[in-house]
């Protein structure tokens, strides 16, 4: 692994419970706040046109089935003929209209989502959150936040927030037909009276207001459900891809029996949540079903003291009890989407923690400094290496690691070498001390187990590098070195490497990168501990060879690697870790 872009992640001085846990602002400004983003801006504005543009039609809908139930009742065939052709004509304007706003709408969910995602990538892979231990979680499912989370939030962002426009359009809209057929009532007490104008739409906001309250007292624990819904899905989900990453090693063990009590365990989190939303979803049905009917004829009601009283047309009954409904429907929106509501408020707070995972992870501090001067060797101060728990591991003297040097770390089991290689690498960040790298030079380091991509068997050789940047003729000549030479027929073969491989073929590849991008530092980390004697010598004298400048520097127990080297650092466990 090139570590030039990990050196030195973490702030030195900082504290993970500063870390700023995001607003829910956050999950919208950086979007829509920046000023290049004319474009959703614009097809916001088309959207919002014509959003207005259909509630004005809806509103003449409306009064058109008024004109047609007075005409009917006129027996006016010639009003009634010009009223069905309007009634159809508005009826195709608002379809047509409503499949572009549907695509407008899609086309912004898009663009915000590809922004999302890249978003938390970048964000991921900056520093060392990628790989940092967290403590609390929150990072280990990373893969479900970016993929999924960002997919469903976009999503059910975009569809509320302009529904929610929409039938906040509709309420206006409607509000005013209904306040112009309410008229005002009049409720005669003793020898006073109370005159209450427009009283329909006061009737439709009580009506809704309290169904509002009733569903979000009923629903409010889908919220907390849909949250932990996400988690233990992915939890499952990690769980399964587990058994398909080390399939081998569990059928070695004979693991199979505890791998599946493992996920049925995960699995049974899934169904206690399942069946908790199914009984919570079932409540709220109904609750709205009881309200809905109870309340069915209130509309026909609510007309019926003006159209008694002679001051509205049987018409007017239809477009007052019409717009009734409509107004019932738009408010209504807010008691029906309650349980998208609430999934959408589960996402957004796994992304206000995803992010402030990341965001503690940077801000974790880091007891060493790991700098790039000018200079040509790698060296450094006392290192004193800790556990992340900050036990003392190991206090390493000075090092000082010069071009084609080769250096042996030696050293009982745990006490710190594999973590030596990482404080060099810049990330490990539990301990004291300083290393300073040279600026220009290109380090790599190969640990036990190299990741080989998936892939083009020559983009997993090259990696991190890209396979373009090598010619075929040089890949062959490393792999020949290396003894792949017949196992591997061809460099464009794509196939599940990590898999596919012995351990001992896995480290040749490892050694083949090494040969192909001659890195001025070598670091290798027991790095042929699964090759046969021979096998190690061959590849370490073919790097002495090809290699003659690099400075390479071995972590391993065999003594026979001790051969190629010429200084020894000998790391001894501290005190505390020896007791
Ligand atoms: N990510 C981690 N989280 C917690 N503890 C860790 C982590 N990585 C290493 N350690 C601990 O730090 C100690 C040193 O580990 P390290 O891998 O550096 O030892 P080592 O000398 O390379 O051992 P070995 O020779 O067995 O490979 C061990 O006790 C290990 O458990």
């Amino acid at each position: 692994m090139s570590t030039t872009s990990a050196v030195n992640a973490a702030p030195a001085h900082s504290s993970p419970d500063a870390a700023h846990r995001p607003g829910m602002l956050h999950l919208f400004a950086p979007y829509w706040g920046a000023r290049k983003r004319w474009r959703a801006w614009l097809l916001v504005v088309l959207w919002l046109a014509i959003t207005l543009g259909s509630a004005w039609l809806y509103v003449r809908a409306n009064e058109l089935t008024g004109e047609l139930t007075d005409a009917l009742l006129a027996r006016n065939w010639d009003l009634l003929k010009k009223v069905v052709w309007m009634t159809i004509g508005v009826g195709l304007l608002v379809g047509a209209l409503g499949v572009v706003r549907t695509a407008i709408i899609d086309l912004i969910d898009l663009d915000w989502r590809t922004w999302l995602s890249n978003h938390y990538l970048e964000q991921w892979f900056s520093s060392h959150a990628y790989y940092a231990m967290d403590p609390d979680g929150a990072l280990s499912n990373a893969d479900q936040h970016i993929a999924e989370d960002v997919r469903l939030f976009a999503n059910s962002s975009v569809v509320n927030i302009s529904n929610m426009i929409n039938v906040l359009v509709n309420i206006v809209a409607f509000t005013a037909v209904l306040w112009a057929l309410s008229g005002t009532l009049t409720i005669p007490i003793g020898d006073w009276s109370i005159k209450i104008p427009g009283y329909m739409v006061y009737v439709a906001l009580l009506y809704n207001l309290a169904y509002l309250l009733l569903v979000h007292w009923v629903g409010k624990r889908l919220i907390v459900l849909g949250m932990k819904r996400q988690t233990v899905e992915a939890d499952y989900r990690y769980g399964a891809m587990q058994v398909r990453e080390n399939a081998v090693q569990i059928a070695f063990y004979g693991g199979a029996a505890n791998e599946l009590q493992r996920l049925r365990r995960r699995f049974a989190k899934i169904r206690d949540n399942v069946l908790a939303t199914v009984v919570r979803n079932a409540k709220l049905e109904m609750t709205r079903t009881v309200y809905g009917h109870l309340f069915a004829v209130l509309p026909t009601l609510t007309a019926l003291p003006r159209y008694f009283a002679g001051e509205i047309t049987m018409g007017g009954v239809t477009q007052a009890v019409g717009a009734f409904g409509q107004l019932s429907a738009s408010l209504g929106y807010f008691q029906e989407s309650y349980k998208s509501f609430a999934m959408w408020l589960a996402l957004a707070n796994r992304l206000r923690d995803f992010s402030w995972a990341i965001n503690k992870a940077h801000a974790r501090p880091n007891g060493f400094t790991v700098v790039r001067g000018n200079q040509s060797d790698i060296h450094s101060s006392v290192l004193a290496l800790r556990t992340p728990e900050g036990e003392p591991l190991a206090d390493v003297a000075p090092l000082k690691l010069a071009a084609g040097s080769r250096t042996l770390v030696r050293g009982p089991s745990g006490t710190g070498k594999s973590t030596l290689l990482r404080t060099l690498a810049g990330i490990w960040m539990h301990g004291a001390g300083t290393v300073t790298l040279p600026a220009k030079a290109r380090i790599m380091f190969l640990p036990q187990r190299s990741y080989l991509p998936s892939g083009t068997f020559k983009a997993a050789m090259c990696y991190p590098l890209m396979p373009d940047q090598f010619d075929d003729a040089t890949c062959r000549r490393v792999l020949e070195i290396c003894g792949l030479g017949g196992r591997i027929t061809s460099l464009n073969t794509r196939d599940n490497w990590q898999q596919l491989l012995s351990g001992g073929e896995q480290q040749r590849v490892a050694f083949a990168r090494v040969l192909l991008q001659r890195p001025d530092f070598v670091f290798l980390d027991e790095a042929t501990s699964a090759l046969d004697p021979a096998t190690e010598a061959s590849l370490y004298q073919a790097l002495l060879k090809e290699l003659p400048d690099s400075a390479i520097i071995s972590v391993a127990h065999r003594t026979a690697v001790a051969d190629y080297h010429d200084d020894i650092i000998e790391l001894v466990p501290s005190a505390a870790q020896a007791a």
